[in-house]
């Protein structure tokens, strides 16, 4: 028997992401989209064209208002929007408590380089005196630090907690300016804006004589469909949410 053709709703349509996400799901089996949705457009559009689900590549301002909307109707949503803190994380377990059969990947990089970056960086954490992220970013990015440095700094801090990890190393004790940068969860962040960059990362590891680093490129946009298209071909079958695109990848169709 064939599988039905998934009907995908795109938010952010317009944008850098969103137009790149219309051409990868339009051109991979299985699935088409059914509505592109952008700031001035109403959400029950994707109601309208019979969407299943969702992809959301909008701004941190927004995206909480398209997801309640699509948890609300049943629509699983793929979720690619920065700025999930816990306690926004928290509001979405709260909806999704209501509607148990849906489903919700909120992934903060989608591309396979960066996930392992994360798990590396996790791994080595409680290894290591120091660690410190640096993200860099086009200078279009409205937010700082990125969901992937968040997201990383969350793991990093995860790893060192469980290990009983010290604190970091760290004398300064005069920076009225904050040239330290800022922290998530005690992990110093540096957040770059660079004409000609696209999304990158470093992740600095500092011991006695010895250092590490682990640093992931996205060069090109293109690095996150085929995670994205991943998402959508399976978050029907996650109900709940699921936080990292590390839990879809361990299947094996
Ligand atoms: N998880 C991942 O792998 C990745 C995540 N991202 C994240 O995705 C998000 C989008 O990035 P990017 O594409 O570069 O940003 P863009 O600003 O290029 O695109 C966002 C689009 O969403 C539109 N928009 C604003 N409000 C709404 C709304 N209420 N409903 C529908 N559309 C709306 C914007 O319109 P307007 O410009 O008129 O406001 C714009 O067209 C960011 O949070 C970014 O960090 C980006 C790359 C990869
Ligand atoms: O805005 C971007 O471009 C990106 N946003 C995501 C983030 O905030 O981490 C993912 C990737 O870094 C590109």
């Amino acid at each position: 028997m064939d599988t039905p053709v998934i009907n995908v709703a795109v938010f952010g349509a317009a944008g850098r992401m969103g137009r790149q996400v219309c051409d990868a799901v339009q051109r991979a089996d299985g699935m088409r989209v059914v509505a592109r949705i952008d700031v001035d457009d109403d959400p029950k559009a994707a109601l309208a064209a019979g969407a299943s689900v969702a992809v959301d590549f909008t701004n941190p301002d927004v995206v909480l208002a398209n997801l309640e909307f699509c948890v609300g109707n049943g629509i699983h949503a793929v979720v690619g929007t920065s700025g999930f803190t816990p306690d926004r994380v928290a509001r979405v377990q709260g909806w999704l408590a209501e509607h148990p059969s849906t489903g919700v990947l909120v992934a903060p990089n989608f591309s396979l380089g960066a996930v392992l970056m994360m798990k590396f960086a996790a791994q080595a954490a409680p290894l290591f005196e120091s660690v410190e992220i640096i993200e860099l970013h086009h200078p279009d990015k409205a937010d700082a630090p990125s969901g992937t440095a968040q997201r990383t700094a969350e793991l990093v801090a995860e790893a060192r907690a469980r290990a009983g990890s010290a604190a970091f190393p760290d004398a300064t004790a005069h920076d009225a300016d904050h040239h330290r940068g800022g922290t998530v969860q005690g992990v110093p962040v540096h957040s770059v804006r660079l004409c000609g960059l696209v999304a990158h990362q470093e992740v600095l590891l500092g011991a006695p004589g010895e250092t590490l680093t682990i640093r992931h490129d996205s060069l090109d946009r293109v690095s996150f469909m085929p995670g994205v298209v991943l998402g959508v071909r399976r978050v029907a079958q996650h109900p709940g949410l699921t936080v990292g695109l590390e839990h879809y990848l361990d299947e094996h169709e």
